[in-house]
């Protein structure tokens, strides 16, 4: 065990156990590669505040509830969000909204609100019902079918028009391949631009974003739709606060980043689900027909009471964003160690998730955990965080309720799914977690 830091003269806190793992590399692979595993193992050894070295920073583990509700919360604003990120993704989404701290991220939050009230919620939901139709048509004819690329592609062509009002047509595949690129970056070991690796290719990648969007901007502030560009476009606080241009694109790159992998993988990791539990597919169908409609509108959101608990349970099992940094402003006391300012942080919603200290059995689908009868996740306020909590929770997460919710009907109400028996999803976690082997599945008309 080597301590984290020397602690200040005569202070009755602790330093912060850890080890820094391998030469250059730390422990990197690791927590790459198995998260909860090597979380786990950090956890049992030193506890919930530990220290070690990932992607060439010395990097502290709070970890557990307690140490989510306390970074989330940031009650004094020891915690910076925007050192926390800048760090992975500042170079592909900077000035997004995440990575803006205090006073200037209350100012831009309150703008960007606008663009997810009720009602704004309502006009993206009724576009999206006969583009979902019109996306799931050729499922039919695709011969080995992989759930991951069909779901990316859906989430993606719906984005363009809810996000954008627009069809991509031809630049479809460049603006798809540049999102890639921009998220994927966020987690290359070589952190430098060498040409063919992922963060030269994230660089890029925010380049051909930035060069659409600009283009773009004329016409969304000369015209007023109910898309997100042009919401952003117009949104104007009480006080009279608005966005700038720039401010508008920078947070529709972010936007686009936000929504698209978080929806999708919470999506492949429903159907990976559903197909190994056909009784709660079926139930789910059931309740699809039962509402009677091709197309769910924005009151039938609460009677999908199968798909919000399956939903609770895809996002605890494969939590899209498995880590959130922060970094300490200011010197930080917490469950009697010292953490000193400008360390960076890390709290893991992902293996949060699987602490049997608070969820029985976390490794099995038990949709009904999240039911009246049972709410197991109300053990802890912070022990079911897919969405973050405190002044950075999600601001989208009612969007992607309402998204996965429409996608899901209308598959439940055209096909039905399987896997062979015995078969277990690889999951690539070397970024934001997705099936490895792009999740075939056997899909069939209903
Ligand atoms: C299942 C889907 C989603 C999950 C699991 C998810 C998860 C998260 C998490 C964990 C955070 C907090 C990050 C932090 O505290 O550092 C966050 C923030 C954010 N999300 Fe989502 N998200 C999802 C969907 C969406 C969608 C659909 C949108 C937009 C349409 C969106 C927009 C945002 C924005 C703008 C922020 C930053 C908020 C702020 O800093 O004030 N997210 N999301």
């Amino acid at each position: 065990m080597q301590p984290f830091c020397s602690l200040p003269a005569g202070s009755a806190l602790k330093p912060v156990p850890g080890d820094r793992g391998l030469p250059v590399i730390g422990h990197t692979l690791s927590f790459m590669n198995r998260p909860i595993d090597f979380m786990r193992e950090r956890y049992d050894k030193y506890g919930p505040v530990s220290w070690s070295s990932v992607f060439g920073l010395h990097m502290v583990q709070m970890l557990g509830p307690d140490a989510n509700q306390f970074v989330m919360l940031n009650r004094d604003e020891l915690f910076s969000n925007h050192q926390g990120w800048d760090y992975f993704i500042g170079k592909f989404f900077h000035r997004g909204i995440m990575l803006l701290d205090f006073d200037e991220h209350r100012w831009h939050r309150r703008i960007m609100q606008q663009a997810f009230n009720r009602d704004v919620l309502r006009g993206y939901l009724a576009r999206m019902g006969p583009h979902i139709a019109t996306g799931l048509r050729p499922w039919a004819s695709t011969r080995r079918f992989k759930a991951l690329p069909a779901l990316k592609q859906l989430t993606l062509d719906l984005a363009t028009d809810v996000f954008m009002g627009y069809e991509l047509g031809t630049q479809a595949d460049a603006i798809n391949h540049a999102f890639v690129d921009t998220v994927r970056a966020g987690t290359a070991i070589i952190r430098a631009p060498v040409p063919g690796l992922r963060w030269k290719k994230g660089l890029q990648g925010r380049k051909v974003l930035e060069d659409f969007f600009r283009k773009e901007l004329p016409n969304k502030r000369a015209s007023q739709e109910s898309d997100l560009f042009s919401v952003l476009c117009h949104a104007r606080t009480e006080e009279g606060h608005q966005f700038s241009d720039d401010d508008v694109i920078n947070h529709m790159i972010f936007l686009m980043m936000a929504a698209h992998d978080t929806t999708t993988i919470t999506l492949s990791t429903l159907f990976y689900h559903l197909a190994k539990n056909p009784d709660w597919q079926q139930r789910l169908r059931e309740e699809s027909r039962a509402l009677g409609k091709d197309c769910i509108d924005y009151d039938d959101l609460a009677s999908l009471e199968g798909i919000t608990l399956c939903m609770k349970e895809a996002l605890r099992l494969c939590a899209p964003v498995p880590s959130l940094p922060r970094r300490t402003v200011r010197d930080v006391s917490y469950n009697g160690y010292f953490i000193p300012a400008g360390t960076f942080i890390n709290v893991v919603p992902y293996f949060t998730h699987y602490m049997e200290e608070y969820w029985p059995e976390p490794e099995r689908f038990d949709p009904e955990r999240f039911s009246e009868a049972r709410r197991e996740d109300k053990v802890h306020p912070y022990a079911w965080v897919p969405f973050g909590g405190g002044a950075h929770k999600c601001i989208g997460l009612h969007f992607a309720e309402m998204q996965v919710k429409a996608i899901l009907h209308q598959v439940l109400l055209n096909y039905r799914w399987d896997v062979p028996q015995g078969y277990e999803m690889p999951l690539d976690t070397t970024s934001l977690p997705v099936p490895a082997d792009g999740l075939p599945v056997r899909l069939r008309r209903v």
